[in-house]
């Protein structure tokens, strides 16, 4: 299920705007990577080109490569929905389709892939997959009711569940408990260390205690200057870069004397 990311000098721009300069990572299967750096470094913009995401916006494009388990992602034929399917993303605000049942918002993804499924079948994912995102006992009495009606963080837990029940091997989270209290965050914290058992899970943060909770490997994006590209400065092992990056520019960020 759970599957690697491999990254090779990957540029990435905006028209002719280099947002993100020569990234190369390797992220492992089974484990949580949290990406943090100031606003505007690229975190986000980065995130969004690990499954397409950025085609979605006229004038984005990469250069460089992204390999899933070996597999191009930018491979000639290679159809961005498919890629979607296998690397999923959960976005800051919670968006459930707000007219669309619980239940149906848990399908959704697997009706936007075409894919055909009995009642047996929907009724199992749909029970499997708000189990995996924390979230069964709390709806199992009110499938039927939309999706708007539950809390935020239930919703973003909902989103969750949509991104798990397309099995993917992937999840991209983009500041995920940004628009959550703290308990819900805490959440979806819980969760994020029990989805690592199963996909390969990556996270913007711009909480450093978030990325320090959850994550195993951290990467530190910085911006020399307003209208400079952004890039990966430090990736390590999440304990070392809370204690002992290589980098002063990590230190200086993670000890919050900028950013
Ligand atoms: N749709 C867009 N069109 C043009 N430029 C963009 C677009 N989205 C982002 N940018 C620019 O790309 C750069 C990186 O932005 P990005 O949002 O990826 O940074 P970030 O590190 O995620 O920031 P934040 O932490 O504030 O969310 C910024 O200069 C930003 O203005």
């Amino acid at each position: 299920m759970s599957k690697r990311i491999d990254v090779t000098d990957l540029n990435v721009y905006y028209g002719n705007f280099l947002a993100v300069e020569g990234v190369n990572i390797s992220i492992e299967p089974k484990s949580v990577t949290a990406f943090i750096g100031p606003s505007g470094c690229g975190k986000s913009t980065f995130l969004r080109t690990l499954n397409r995401m950025h085609e979605v916006i006229p004038g984005a494009r990469v250069e460089g490569k992204v390999m899933l388990d070996g597999d191009n992602l930018y491979g000639s034929g290679v159809d961005p929905v498919t890629v979607r399917s296998h690397i999923g993303m959960v976005f800051q605000r919670p968006n459930p389709f707000p007219t669309m049942s619980i239940r149906d918002n848990v399908l959704a993804g697997i009706k936007l892939n075409n894919k055909r499924i009995s009642k047996a079948d929907a009724d199992d994912l749909v029970e499997s997959s708000l189990q995996g995102a924390n979230l069964w006992n709390e709806v199992k009495d009110r499938l039927d009711k939309p999706g708007s009606g539950l809390s935020g963080g239930q919703q973003q837990r909902l989103c969750i569940a949509r991104t798990i029940a397309v099995k993917p091997e992937v999840i991209l989270m983009d500041e995920p408990c940004s628009a959550l209290d703290p308990i819900s965050t805490l959440a979806i914290e819980d969760l994020i260390n029990e989805l690592k058992n199963d996909y390969t899970v990556v996270i913007v943060t711009h909480n450093m205690q978030q990325a320090a909770r959850v994550s195993d490997k951290t990467a530190f994006f910085n911006i020399a200057g307003t209208g400079k590209p952004g890039k990966l400065i430090e990736y390590e092992d999440t304990a070392i870069i809370f204690s002992n990056p290589s980098v002063k520019a990590t230190e200086d960020y993670v000890s919050g004397r900028f950013g």
